[in-house]
């Protein structure tokens, strides 16, 4: 039967990356989404701008929307302090058996628990089903259209200080007009945008980075 474009990522993590490097897992996945095929990772430039929030941040707690095949996850958890907790949801089951063997490749599972379903489902829940108080840091890699709705639900369950750090990807590519409108204008939020490129293209997309100010 036809393997899937996770699974065929995945084959070339276990092929080329070493166990417990995760360095290398992230350069083997950019080197099979540049020169194979094509993949919705953040990717190795805006990547990069990623890492720089991460380091400056340096969270305790982080909550990623949208695990996909986990190569923002390695990221974020290979840069984390000791001790911090990284919580990643995921739609798709497929994406989520893919991810777990990415995270696990790296050697980063005990910094991260992966979820899987809806982040509207999950968000109400955390408090209760983690023990999570706040964030430090919130990665937007999910649906869209979900940004905003899911920005005012973690306002209103009371997951965001003041000074939690919200970065959104593809906030030009495919576009979340409707939160960047949102955080760019409300007094709450002081935000800035780092202009890149849609993953392993010339296309233009970029990261917003938005300060929550209580
Ligand atoms: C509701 C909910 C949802 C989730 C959830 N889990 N996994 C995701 C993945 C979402 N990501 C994307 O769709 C995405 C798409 C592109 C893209 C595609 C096609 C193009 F032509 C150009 C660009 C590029 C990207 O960088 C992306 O991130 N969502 C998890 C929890 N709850
Ligand atoms: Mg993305």
């Amino acid at each position: 039967t036809q393997s899937t474009r996770p699974q065929r990522l995945l084959g070339a993590v276990q092929k080329n990356a070493t166990r417990g490097h995760p360095r290398s897992v992230i350069q083997a996945i950019d080197h099979f989404c540049r020169n194979k095929e094509w993949a919705m990772n953040v990717g190795d430039e805006k990547g990069c701008i990623l890492d720089s929030v991460v380091s400056e941040v340096s969270p305790a707690t982080v909550l990623e929307l949208g695990t996909y095949c986990g190569y923002s996850t390695v990221r974020i958890a290979s840069r984390l302090p000791p001790h911090a907790k990284l919580i990643t949801l995921e739609f798709n089951p497929e994406f989520a058996v893919i991810a777990r063997q990415v995270i696990a490749w790296a050697g980063v599972e005990d910094k991260v628990q992966l979820v899987e379903g809806a982040s509207g489902d999950w968000i109400p829940r955390m408090k209760e089903q983690f023990g999570v108080k706040t964030f430090d840091l919130v990665f937007l890699d999910h649906w869209k259209d979900r940004y905003l709705p899911d920005t005012k639900l973690m306002e209103e369950c009371g997951l965001l200080r003041k000074g939690s750090i919200l970065l959104a990807d593809n906030v030009i590519c495919p576009g979340t007009p409707d939160y960047l409108e949102y955080v760019r204008n409300s007094p709450r939020y002081e935000s800035q945008y780092f202009k890149s490129h849609l993953e392993y293209t010339k296309v233009e997309d970029g990261l917003e980075k938005s300060v929550f100010l209580g």
